[in-house]
């Protein structure tokens, strides 16, 4: 008999391109959600956009968070206990959207999500990623009812902020193939759709990596659709498989030991040219994606992370412990390994 199912949860409207931000309430109507909203922010983008926000929103409360922890989450659903949200808007970079992605959860409410930093692809996925002590867990939540990513505002903010959400991007090659690997080696659910979609996600950036300079609207467009296509790849997957494998174990491990040192989609990437050589050893593809993330001006090494070797080893060494999730990485590699992988690709 035949018994597979799914069920795929995917935002309703995604709003992408130039001034879209002023069309907020509009894409809201759209929604027919009632009930006060709930601001969830982060102190820079509340700076640059929440009054911006908050003007096509009817009586809006905000609460302003500093990371993305459970604690975090916690505060939401404090203010929220007072508030009694219809619904959360998420306004920043991956933190405060992973945040109210949970809280919304909690809460049993919809969110929408308005990025500004084209950083990350949690933009759109059903899923946040939050640290707790030695661990990381992807937490289930839902997607956004809907997406407003302005790239006018995409654009203005810090270059780094761009290049990280492309690394992000780039990362999805070796996730795929962690995700494969682990299909081959340990039946884990594999599934070809959403594989395909996240490699050929990031194989479109690359190919545009001409165009992705700073001070380019273009770039911003160009990064956020494959922020949204790779985000809707992990909702397919109904995890975040086919955009995080052992490079996203490598720079969680980075978050604790050397934290706030670099951007996650920075990390992610050098990380990607580790595992890549580690697939494929010294003929294989690490240094196109080295040259895919120098190309649009990401870090390709430990000092351009601003993290020195030992830093870089641990993490290597160690990411294995973060979460079980079966990678190419395994039960660990040595410290002598990992020295030899990050020297023969310059990372060290
Ligand atoms: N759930 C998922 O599927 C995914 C989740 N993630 C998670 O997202 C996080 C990484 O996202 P990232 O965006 O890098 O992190 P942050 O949200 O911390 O943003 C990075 C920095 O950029 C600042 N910032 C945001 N927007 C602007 C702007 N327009 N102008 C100037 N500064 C700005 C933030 O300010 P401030 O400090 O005030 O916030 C912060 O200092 C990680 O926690 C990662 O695990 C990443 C990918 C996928
Ligand atoms: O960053 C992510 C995808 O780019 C998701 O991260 P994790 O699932 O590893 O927490
Ligand atoms: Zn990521």
């Amino acid at each position: 008999m035949f018994e597979k199912s799914t069920w795929i949860t995917l935002p309703r409207n995604v709003l992408l391109g130039h001034g879209v931000l002023a069309d907020l309430g509009a894409a809201l109507d759209d929604l027919y959600l009632t009930g006060r909203p709930l601001v969830v922010t982060s102190p820079t983008p509340n700076e640059l956009a929440g009054d911006r926000v908050r003007a096509q929103l009817t009586d809006p409360e905000t609460a302003v968070v500093d990371d993305a922890s459970f604690s975090a989450v916690e505060e939401v659903v404090d203010v929220a206990e007072a508030v009694d949200p219809g619904y959360l808007v998420a306004l920043g970079g991956g933190k405060p959207i992973d945040t109210a992605k949970m809280a919304a959860h909690r809460l049993g409410v919809g969110f929408v999500s308005v990025p500004t930093a084209a950083s990350h692809d949690g933009i759109v996925s059903g899923r946040s990623s939050i640290p707790e002590g030695d661990t990381r867990h992807s937490v289930a939540a839902d997607p956004p009812l809907a997406v407003v990513a302005d790239t006018e505002l995409l654009a203005d903010a810090p270059w780094e902020l761009t290049t990280a959400g492309c690394a992000d991007i780039i990362s999805n090659y070796t996730a795929v193939k962690d995700w494969r690997l682990a299909r081959r080696l340990r039946n884990v659910e594999y599934s070809e759709y959403a594989g395909a979609l996240s490699e050929m996600t990031a194989e479109l950036l690359v190919a545009s990596a001409d165009s992705i300079k700073p001070g380019l609207e273009e770039s911003s467009w160009l990064v956020a659709k494959a922020l949204v296509s790779s985000g809707v790849a992990m909702s397919i997957a109904g995890s975040s498989r086919p955009a995080s494998g052992a490079e996203h174990l490598i720079s969680h491990q980075l978050d604790r030991i050397a934290p706030d040192k670099a951007l996650h989609g920075h990390q992610v990437g050098v990380g990607s040219i580790l595992t890549e050589y580690l697939h494929s050893g010294e003929d294989g593809e690490w240094r196109s994606i080295r040259d895919a993330l120098a190309s649009i001006d990401a870090p390709t090494t430990a000092a351009g992370l601003g993290i020195d070797d030992g830093e870089l080893i641990r993490a290597l060494t160690t990411a294995h412990e973060i979460r079980d999730r079966y990678t190419i990485l395994a039960g660990g590699i040595t410290e002598a390994a990992a020295i030899e992988v990050a020297t023969a690709t310059d990372v060290i």
